[in-house]
C-alpha cells in the first residue's frame, strides 16, 4: 500500500477541467475520509472503554506508557511507509491516548464512588 504523496496524482481529471468542480469533488473525498475518521474513532472509544472498565474493576492502571511507547514505534513506522509525517502520526496518536486515559480515570473515579 504504497501511498503516493504527490498531490497531482489525486487529481480527478485533466487540466481542461472546471478548476471549481475539481475543488469541489476533491472536498467531497476528503468529506468521506472525515466521516471514516469519525466512525474509526468511535469504534475505538468503545473499545478502549471496555478496556477502561475492565482495568477498574481489577484496579489496574489506567495508563501502560510500555504499551504506549509499542504503539508510538509501531505507528512512526507505519507512517513513513506511508509517506506521512512520522512527527504528525506520534501527535496525533499522544492526543488520542492522553484522552482515553482521561476516560480510564473517570471510570475508575466512578466506580469508586460507587456511580458505576
Ligand atoms: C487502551 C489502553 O489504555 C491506555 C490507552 C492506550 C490507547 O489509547 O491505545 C494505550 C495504553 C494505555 O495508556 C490499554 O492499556 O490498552
Amino acid at each position: 500500500m504504497g501511498a503516493p504523496a504527490d498531490p497531482h496524482a489525486r487529481m480527478p481529471h485533466g487540466a481542461d477541467q472546471d478548476p471549481l468542480e475539481t475543488l469541489a469533488q476533491l472536498r467531497r473525498s476528503i468529506d468521506n475520509i472525515d466521516a471514516a475518521l469519525v466512525h474509526i474513532l468511535a469504534e475505538r472509544f468503545a473499545l478502549t472503554t471496555a478496556v477502561g472498565r475492565l482495568k477498574a474493576e481489577h484496579a489496574l492502571p489506567p495508563a501502560d506508557p510500555q504499551r504506549e511507547a509499542k504503539q508510538i514505534e509501531r505507528l512512526r513506522a507505519l507512517a513513513e511507509s506511508a509517506r506521512l509525517d512520522p512527527t504528525f502520526a506520534e501527535k496525533f496518536l499522544n492526543f488520542i491516548i492522553a484522552e482515553v486515559i482521561h476516560h480510564h480515570e473517570r471510570i475508575a473515579e466512578e466506580r469508586q464512588n460507587g456511580d458505576a
